[in-house]
């Protein structure tokens, strides 16, 4: 590849450049899809100023980020954070430009943030800066350009101030240029659960490929918050035996099934949500990290980054892993898992049910027609399991493993859709 490699002094940057750099070069990209696809379409920065409770006036900086939009609009959240840069922003587009071609979903890779700490920050100073920040992107977020949506630290709250904010703007209702809102105002039934939905149907595809039935296996499911307890709920109802789920309050197992339903009704009951003193004959509580490391079929960490990594990765005994968190699993965890013979499902396969579930709400917002919770589900399992598919195929074909497998499949499709369209802006 005669390509000057791009370079960023942002980690996550400098990553996302390295992998997608690595994989075009296994795939034997052309050099001019290489030059397009390693830069931003656009990255804009805005100042956000904002009077405060006490009278005083503080500037925020915020930034929106299209990486590509070749396959359709921009799809991507918007994060309220300390860490929130211009590069971190980028590599975060980056991401969603291969979530969304991996999806097979019309959307190309966007994402946003603004650089502050909510935790300081009073209801009404969120809003003022949401809706200036909303006010400072008009021009360029919209149903068929750039569509954001929740991440760290926003909400359907944060969403429905960005929806009334752009459509005061432009003097007309505006739904389709958000998505994540409450389902009373244009949001969409089903939507809460889509994203564990997915990761639990990867699991149920996975044990079907290796021709195992799912009412003879084990799993442990890391985190039960939304992602972690609505996949071992779904994992449950379709008769896995779910031996074990954790939060940060510990280890909860039972050799005969964790009742999921049960515990979730406890979750619901609990003020921080937490699983703390959920009983029920035949349990045992330990420390939250001894669930790593049970000896069953499939080990689903839905709780957060890096819960495995080269001090922890060779006491995994799970027979295979499917990534419910974003990058659960470090670089350093592939590499010790990988020669075990381990089927690791990536994450940007395993948890897309959520930005494909943000696609569901936009069609039925264009639509002005909403479909019921059972129909978004059956969508979504049909759509999931299409997906799983292509990349097991992919990966047995190319004699590559599933994460190399989904980046590569992800790629073509974007470089096939600039082909197609030409090299024009
Ligand atoms: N919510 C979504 O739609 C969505 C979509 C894609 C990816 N993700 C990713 O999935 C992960 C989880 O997201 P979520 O929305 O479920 O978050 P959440 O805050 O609802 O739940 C996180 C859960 O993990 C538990 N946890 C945190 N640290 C832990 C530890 N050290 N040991 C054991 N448990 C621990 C918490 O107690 C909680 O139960 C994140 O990586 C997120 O980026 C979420």
């Amino acid at each position: 590849m005669a390509v000057k490699r791009r370079t960023s002094q942002d980690v996550l940057l400098s990553t996302a450049l390295e992998n997608f750099y690595n994989a075009a070069e296994e795939m034997g990209l052309e050099d001019d899809l290489v030059e397009i696809l390693s830069r931003s379409e656009r990255r804009v920065c805005v100042s956000i100023p904002v009077e405060m409770d006490d009278g005083s006036v503080r500037v925020f900086d915020g930034y929106r980020v299209v990486h590509s939009s070749a396959l359709g609009p921009a799809k991507g959240g918007i994060r309220f954070h300390p860490q929130v840069s211009i590069d971190e922003t980028e590599a975060l587009a980056f991401m969603m430009t291969w979530k969304c071609s991996l999806a097979g979903i019309p959307y190309g890779g966007g994402k946003g943030g603004v650089c502050c700490e909510p935790l300081e920050l009073s209801l009404k100073e969120k809003e003022r800066i949401t809706r200036t920040f909303a006010a400072r992107i008009e021009p360029f977020v919209g149903a068929w350009t750039d569509v954001p949506a929740p991440d760290v630290n926003t909400g359907a709250q944060e969403m429905v101030w960005f929806m009334d904010t752009i459509s005061k703007i432009r003097g007309q209702l505006e739904p389709a240029v958000f998505t994540g809102k409450p389902v009373p105002l244009w949001g969409s039934k089903g939507r809460n659960a889509a994203t564990g939905l997915g990761v639990a149907t990867c699991a149920i595809e996975l044990l079907r490929v290796l021709g195992k039935d799912p009412k003879d296996t084990s799993v442990a499911v890391q985190g039960f918050g939304n992602v972690g307890s609505f996949t071992a709920k779904f994992l449950h109802d379709a008769g896995v035996k779910v031996v074990a789920i954790c939060d940060i309050t510990g280890t909860y197992y039972c050799k005969d099934g964790i009742d999921v339903n049960k515990a979730m009704e406890h979750t619901q009951k609990n003020p921080k949500r937490l699983l703390e003193g959920y009983t029920q004959p035949g349990l045992e509580k330990s420390d939250p990290t001894d669930l790593l490391y049970l000896d069953v079929d499939v080990l689903l960490p839905c709780a957060m980054e890096g819960a495995i990594n080269k001090s922890n990765a060779d006491k995994v005994k799970a027979k295979h892993i499917v990534e419910g968190a974003n990058g659960p699993l470090t670089p350093e965890a592939d590499e010790i898992l990988r020669p075990k013979g381990i089927y690791i499902v990536p994450d940007f396969l395993a948890n897309s049910g959520g930005v494909i579930g943000s696609y569901f709400e936009w069609c039925q917002n264009l639509a002005g027609f909403f479909w019921s919770e059972e129909e978004y589900n059956q969508r979504l399992t049909s759509i999931m399991r299409s997906n799983f598919q292509r990349v097991w195929e992919y990966s047995k074909e190319k004699k590559v493993e599933m994460r190399r497998a989904a980046f590569m499949v992800a790629i073509k499709r974007v470089a096939d859709a600039v082909k197609m369209r030409g090299v024009f802006l």
